[in-house]
């Protein structure tokens, strides 16, 4: 029986570096994958429609969706135009939106970070609050920065998980504090998912799909920061990496 570590495919960002566009991930998500989930992370080139999603997903064990400091394109969710001047990642839209259902239909499991958890949303027919800031009654979800990294990406908020929600059950807590850096936010949920937190103010903090045949888990916070410094980080990894070896191992059955 297979005892190699699972592929996690993690889609890039597409970004203009000098004169060149290049696709990238962040180092923090691939470490987290490597050493949290104890999975081999394979990075996947944006190249939307032309990447034949559904053939390459027979090969990985899992896909991890990244945030980024782009916005999900609002023409994505029927939303109104964006701000000028908004990060948009086209390329990175046309791959993640259409590759999610396949994800969830394939039974992959799937972790969705900050602008992933975004893109879940809308790929479940959701809608997003471009500027939380600017919406009455919501707190400022946004990082500072001009802060230093430890600060932007420490202690935030507090979260409510449901009672009877998989994170509740992960952690064996009701309530925990977690970092917070996004401006946009779940206006109206997909359908599908199942609240798992909520902030204080009520922004949906996580969420899963309820009726997924394996781990398909969203967080708008960052769990991928420092994670082998908070149990709850490494319990999300983990568990997250058990489900991919699941998956391998029947892969490796059928084979
Ligand atoms: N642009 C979206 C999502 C924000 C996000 O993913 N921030 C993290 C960027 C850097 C990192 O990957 O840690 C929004 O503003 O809501």
């Amino acid at each position: 029986m297979s005892t190699r570590r699972p592929l996690i495919g993690i889609p890039a960002d597409r970004r203009l570096l000098g004169h060149h566009y290049f696709h990238c991930v962040g180092e923090k998500y691939i470490a987290a994958v490597a050493e949290g989930a104890q999975a081999v992370p394979v990075l996947i080139p944006s190249l939307g429609e032309g990447l034949q999603a559904r053939e390459l997903l027979a090969d990985f064990d899992g896909i991890l969706l990244t945030g980024s400091p782009s916005n999900v394109e609002p023409h994505r969710y029927n939303g109104p135009a964006s701000a000028p001047g908004t990060l948009h990642d086209a390329w990175r839209d046309a791959t993640t939106l259409p590759m999610i259902p396949q994800v969830i239909e394939a039974g992959l499991p799937l972790l969705a970070i900050c602008r992933g958890f975004q893109e879940m949303n809308v790929a479940f027919g959701g809608t997003l609050w471009q500027k939380l800031h600017e919406v009455q009654g919501y707190r400022d979800h946004r990082e500072d920065l001009e802060a230093p990294l430890d600060e932007q990406y420490g202690p935030a908020h507090d979260i409510e998980l449901a009672p009877d929600g998989l994170l509740a059950r992960l952690s064996g807590e009701r309530r925990l504090t977690v970092n917070s850096l996004h401006s946009q936010g779940v206006q109206t949920l997909g359908a599908g998912l199942a609240v798992e937190a909520r902030a204080p103010d009520g922004v949906i903090e996580a969420f899963r799909v309820a009726d997924a045949p394996s781990f398909a888990l969203g967080l708008q916070w960052h769990p991928e920061w420092k994670f082998k410094d908070n149990s709850f980080s490494r319990a999300l990894f983990a568990a997250f990496g058990e489900a991919a070896r699941e998956r391998a191992l029947q892969r490796a059955k059928v084979r």
